[in-house]
């Protein structure tokens, strides 16, 4: 297993010098490891030291094209004329291939991304879980036998692929991202042309090596490695041979897309972002509550869309909840992801890294109250590392209230009422995760019913898994991902009329 080209992954613990010529350097397009035609190359960097991983291929427009030509071949010729028990094996195949490979993927997402590797082999369970799930539903896309009106005729609805898929995705979680649209699409019959986020190009192209060894045919899965990506967005989205796009990333870039996959009236998924109410009630459990702020804010230092954003607490445990936060918060250490010792990598960026002080500065320049962290743990040149951050008193006019944080800094706001609670969280224009505890049961149906977003936690701050759709509403999007639910974004459904039966006429 896991041959060739990728032989150097498994070895990937031996040594620095083979775990670096590990990271690919081509991309993946029809099942060949290929350079842009462009000829130009970009860097990638990692967030925890500033230095160069490596280079990947600046793919062009000319490129995505000859994706998307072998995309479309093969989903005609080759993927979806399967049964859903041949793709269904390839899948399991595939989903072995990763849970076996594990450590090596997620030291390659590490590497790239910044999450502790504990945090990022997590990652690549949770990212195969979507591929072992999809592997068993591609055996069951049912259609089905409606009556009908007529005694002459038969209808019948049958569900089919809808063709050639375009995914954008975000940093991150560079692995799971795509096998979470991956999982339905290919179980479905869909083939796919993945633009993955250009901080993050490794972790997919060591998921394709995996998959080649999987037996998927070539052009099932390709990749386009660029920083173009406004114009190979574009291009992918106003293809006509394209038939879905499904983009997870923020809402600012999710109506471009949107706009963009108007003009061929194409089928869309939108992953974006979320702005996160965490309500904790005055019958809360708040050491429960506490464990739960944490593992929701902190988890990939703050970078998830369904992070706690708001973390609204009631006036009478108020004190209370923030002395065990910080208490918790203040036991975080921060460091290079590779290192065991790490909770809390660094931030992706420079760009990211600085907004995020800015926010900090904002609080605290309107009246906010630092508790703890605030401060970069480190010269930004030699990493992005943030400290656990926590802010009190936050007032709705703050940037950290009212836009997504991404990043390790907590603000929590004051309430009295439940009313007040649900006023605030609903008062934003995204609508992706929510949580609350409560130990009221009547409450927590009330409060649970009225929150705006496409998920609540209600004593839990985890709450994603394959079982469950995975969405927003209002700005944070459309279509369910994972889940008994989550084909249904990748198959289109067809009606069959038969008509003129003469011998079941029983008018004749
Ligand atoms: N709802 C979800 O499931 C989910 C999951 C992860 C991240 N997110 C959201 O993603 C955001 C963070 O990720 P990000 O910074 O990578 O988001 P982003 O929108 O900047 O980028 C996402 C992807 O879009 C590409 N892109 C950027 N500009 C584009 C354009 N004009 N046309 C086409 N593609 C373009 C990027 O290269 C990247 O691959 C946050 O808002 C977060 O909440 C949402
Ligand atoms: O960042 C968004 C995805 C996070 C998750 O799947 O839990």
């Amino acid at each position: 297993m896991y041959s060739s080209k990728v032989s150097s992954l498994t070895r990937l613990n031996q040594s620095t010098h083979l775990f670096r010529r590990s990271f690919f350097n081509q991309t993946y397009i029809n099942g060949q490891w290929v350079s842009s035609q462009s000829g130009e190359t970009f860097k990638v960097y990692n967030p925890s030291n500033g230095k160069e991983i490596g280079s990947v291929p600046n793919c062009n427009n000319q490129d995505a094209d000859k994706a998307i030509q072998a995309a479309y071949d093969t989903f005609h010729n080759k993927w979806s004329i399967k049964t859903g028990k041949e793709r269904s094996v390839i899948m399991r195949k595939f989903n072995d291939l990763i849970l076996k490979n594990k450590d090596h993927l997620a030291k390659i997402l590490t590497t790239e991304m910044g999450k502790p590797v504990k945090e990022a082999a997590g990652e690549i369970v949770y990212g195969a879980s979507y591929i072992e799930w999809f592997a068993e539903e591609a055996k069951r896309i049912h259609g089905d036998v409606l009556p009908s009106a007529t005694v002459n005729r038969r209808s019948f609805v049958i569900r089919q692929p809808v063709g050639v898929c375009g995914f954008i995705t975000p940093w991150n979680f560079p692995s799971s991202m795509i096998l979470r649209k991956a999982g339905p699409a290919l179980a479905a019959g869909c083939t796919i042309v993945i633009k993955p986020a250009e901080d993050t190009p490794y972790s997919c192209l060591a998921l394709c090596d995996l998959a080649k060894e999987a037996g998927f045919p070539d052009g099932t899965i390709n990749v386009l490695t660029s920083t173009r990506s406004a114009e190979i967005g574009k291009f992918l989205c106003e293809h006509p041979l394209i038939s879905k796009m499904s983009f997870t990333g923020s809402t600012e870039v999710g109506k471009k897309i949107m706009a963009m996959c108007a003009s061929t009236v194409k089928k869309i998924s939108l992953e974006l972002g979320g702005n996160a109410p965490f309500l904790v009630f005055n019958s809360a459990d708040v050491k429960q509550a506490v464990q739960g702020a944490m593992a929701s804010k902190f988890r990939a230092s703050g970078q998830t869309c369904v992070c706690a954003n708001r973390i609204l607490v009631q006036d009478g445990i108020y004190d209370e909840f923030i002395a065990e936060f910080t208490k918790k918060a203040k036991e975080q250490t921060v460091g290079d992801g590779l290192d065991e010792k790490t909770i809390l990598g660094p931030v992706i960026n420079q760009d990211q890294y600085e907004r995020i002080i800015d926010f900090v500065a904002d609080a605290r320049d309107k009246g906010a109250k630092i508790i703890t962290g605030g401060k970069e743990k480190k010269g930004k040149n030699s990493g992005f590392f943030i400290e656990p951050t926590i802010i009190a008193d936050v007032k709705l006019s703050m940037r950290v209230a009212q836009e997504e944080i991404f990043g390790p800094v907590a603000s929590i706001i004051k309430f009295k009422t439940e009313e007040e609670a649900i006023k605030i969280a609903n008062s934003v224009d995204v609508g992706l995760a929510a949580y609350l505890y409560s130990q009221d049961l009547s409450q927590v149906w009330r409060v649970a019913e009225r929150l705006q977003t496409g998920m609540v936690g209600i004593n839990e701050g985890l709450i994603s898994s394959v079982e469950a759709p995975f969405g927003g509403v209002k700005q944070s999007g459309f279509g369910r991902e994972g889940s008994k639910y989550g084909m249904e974004d990748y198959v289109n459904m067809k009606y069959i009329c038969m008509g003129n039966l003469k011998d079941v006429d029983r008018t004749s």
